[in-house]
C-alpha cells in the first residue's frame, strides 16, 4: 500500500508509547505511517475530577472529529478508556495483544503491601479502584490522583501518597516496573474493561482494503474474543469508565471464554459479580449476560445510587 497512514494520538507520553507501538506493527508488515498528536478535553481538564467532566468521550471526541474529516486515518487509544458504545459512524478494527492486565501498587517506599494491615495513603482517581480498596482493604485511606502517570508519579515524589494503584500494562509502558511493590490479585482486583490492550478506532467510511491491511498488522485475534466479552458487558450496563465496574475475560482452551463481570458500590460495602462460561465465538452475548444478571441481582439499584451520589 503506497498510501501513509496517518496515526492520531493524544499528546501524553503513555499515548505517545502506544502510538508508536502501533506504527512499529504496521512497519513490520511494510505499511507506513505518520503520528499525528491531538488534545483531547481529558488532557487539558486537570483541576477536576474525570467523573465530573462527565464519561463520554472526553479523551475521544477530538480524534473522532480528526477520523471524520480526514485529518487522521486511525486514532489509537488504551482499550479501557474508550466509551462501551461508541459515536455513531466509527468502529474498533483491531486490539493489540494484551499484556499482563493486573493492578499494581507503585512506591518509592520499602514494604509497602496492601496485606500487612499498616495504614497507608494510596493515590488513585478510578472510582473502581476506590471502591475496591475501601471492600478489600479497608484501612487503606485513599487520596483523588489525576493526571497523568508521569504527573502522579511526581505527586508520588512529592509525598503526596504513600503509594499509587496503576495498571500494571501503563507501568510497564513508562518503565516503572522497578517501583512496583505488590501485583493485586486479578480475582478480588479485576481490571476495567479492556485493561492492557490498545485499540484502533476508524470512521465507518474508511476504505474496506485498508481496514484490512490495518487489521492484518494489528489485531489479536485472542484479544479480540476478551475484550468484545468485557466490551459487550459495559455496553449493557451502559456504563463508562466512571462508574466502579470490572470485567474480565479469558480464553480457556482453543474454544472457549469464560468472563467475569461486576459492580462495587463507591463505599466498598458490597461486591455483586459473575461469572459465565462458553464458546468464544459467543464472547458478546457472554459479556451482555453476564451484565444482564449483574443488572438484575442488584446492580439496578446500585448504578442509580452511584448516580445519584456524583
Ligand atoms: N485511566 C488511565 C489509563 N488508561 C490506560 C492506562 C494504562 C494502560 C492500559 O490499561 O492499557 C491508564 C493508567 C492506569 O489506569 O493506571
Amino acid at each position: 500500500m503506497e498510501r501513509v497512514i496517518k496515526i492520531g494520538t493524544r499528546g501524553s507520553k503513555l499515548a505517545l508509547w502506544q502510538a508508536d507501538y502501533v506504527a512499529d506493527l504496521l512497519q513490520q508488515k511494510g505499511l507506513q505511517s505518520e503520528i499525528v498528536i491531538i488534545e483531547t478535553k481529558g488532557d487539558k481538564i486537570l483541576d477536576r475530577s474525570l467523573s465530573k467532566i462527565g464519561s463520554k468521550g472526553v479523551f475521544t471526541e477530538e480524534l473522532e472529529d480528526q477520523l471524520r474529516t480526514g485529518g487522521i486515518d486511525i486514532a489509537v487509544h488504551s482499550a479501557k478508556d474508550m466509551q462501551a458504545t461508541l459515536p455513531e459512524g466509527f468502529k474498533i478494527i483491531a486490539f493489540t495483544e494484551r499484556e499482563l492486565v493486573n493492578d499494581v501498587i507503585v512506591s518509592l517506599k520499602d514494604g509497602i503491601d496492601l496485606n500487612n494491615g499498616k495504614e497507608v495513603v494510596l493515590g488513585t482517581s478510578s472510582v473502581r479502584r476506590v471502591a475496591m480498596l475501601k471492600h478489600y482493604y479497608p484501612h487503606v485511606k485513599v487520596v483523588d490522583m489525576r493526571g497523568n502517570l508521569q504527573t502522579r508519579m511526581r505527586k508520588l515524589e512529592e509525598g503526596q501518597c504513600d503509594a499509587l494503584v496503576l495498571a500494571y500494562a501503563g507501568v510497564h509502558r513508562m518503565h516503572y516496573e522497578e517501583h512496583i511493590t505488590q501485583h493485586l490479585p486479578l480475582d478480588q482486583f479485576t481490571p476495567a474493561a479492556g485493561q492492557g490492550s490498545v485499540a484502533i478506532e476508524v470512521s465507518e467510511n474508511l476504505d474496506e482494503a485498508v481496514i484490512k491491511e490495518i487489521r492484518n498488522a494489528v489485531n489479536d485475534k485472542d484479544t479480540e474474543y476478551r475484550l468484545l466479552a468485557e466490551r459487550s458487558f459495559l455496553h449493557t450496563l451502559q456504563g463508562g469508565c466512571s462508574i466502579p465496574a470490572f470485567a474480565l475475560a479469558n480464553l480457556e482452551g482453543s474454544e472457549n471464554i469464560s468472563i467475569t463481570g461486576g459492580l462495587v458500590r463507591l463505599d466498598g460495602s458490597e461486591v455483586i459479580k459473575k461469572t459465565l462460561n462458553g464458546s468464544k465465538e459467543d464472547a458478546e452475548r457472554l459479556g451482555d449476560e453476564v451484565a444482564q444478571w449483574i443488572l438484575d441481582n442488584g446492580g439496578k439499584e446500585l448504578l442509580a445510587e452511584i448516580k445519584q451520589q456524583k
